[in-house]
């Protein structure tokens, strides 16, 4: 599913990733943990196709990245990449339905392909009474799910997570950690999580701790 081999970033003389080699499999959920400054955000930026690296390469769904146009990226990344942030990102205008068809729309979906789908997912993410809500009318970790139903809307090759969490309290933060486990059991879906979160770390299948630029066990 992704494959990178010898991924270094630089910011001038800063070096934030140092050579990572690293495979996730279809349908792992796997957490990325370390201090602050470790790079992890620099490194799911990297995978997700939203920076570049310095060097090396990533392989994710069978394409290698580095030889896709902008062009062809950004089409790449809004039909086989699904992001969840730390801050939802939905659009406030738009219903919890609106938002989670968006990204099937901005594919080519019709409309009602699109509305089929987003429901399907709110309802298994328990938002099928929610469907009709506007962002301010939803809890955060209600928000946080239509944030996932997007993510999930065009079935996606991975979803990558920062901090998904993070902003939550206790309660919603563990319905959203067992969604991705269930999300995995329903639809064999690819998590890649960075986390301060260790209890949601350990729960993952595996967990990738960077240290200083480095992958220190997987
Ligand atoms: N655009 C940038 N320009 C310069 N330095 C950057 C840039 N983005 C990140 N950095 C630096 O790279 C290092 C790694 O940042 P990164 O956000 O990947 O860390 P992190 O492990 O995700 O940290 P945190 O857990 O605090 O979010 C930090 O020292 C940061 O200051």
């Amino acid at each position: 599913m992704i494959n990178c081999a010898g991924i270094t970033k630089k910011y001038g003389d800063l070096e934030v990733l140092k050579g990572i080699d690293l495979t996730i499999n279809k349908g792992e959920v796997v957490s990325i943990v370390g201090a602050s400054g470790a790079g992890k955000t620099t490194l799911l930026q990297i995978l997700g196709t939203l920076d570049k690296p310095t060097s090396g390469e990533v392989e994710l769904d069978g394409i290698n990245l580095n030889k896709l146009s902008g062009k062809e990226l950004s089409v790449f990344r809004n039909t086989r990449i699904g992001f969840v942030f730390q801050f939802h990102q939905l659009l406030p205008e738009f219903t919890a339905l609106e938002n989670a068809m968006l990204p099937a729309l901005i594919k080519g979906a019709s409309k009602a392909d699109a509305e089929k789908q987003a429901k399907e997912f709110l309802t298994f993410l328990s938002l099928d009474h929610r469907l009709e809500h506007k962002p301010s009318e939803l809890s955060g970790g209600e928000k946080q799910r239509v944030a996932v139903a997007r993510a999930l809307i065009n079935r996606p090759a991975v979803i990558f997570a920062d901090e998904p969490s993070g902003n939550l309290d206790s309660h919603s933060q563990e319905e959203l950690q067992k969604l991705f486990f269930d999300l995995r059991e329903a639809y064999n879906q690819t998590f890649v999580i960075v986390t301060h979160d260790y209890h949601l770390a350990k729960m993952c299948d595996r967990m990738i701790e960077m240290k200083d630029g480095l992958v220190h066990n997987t």
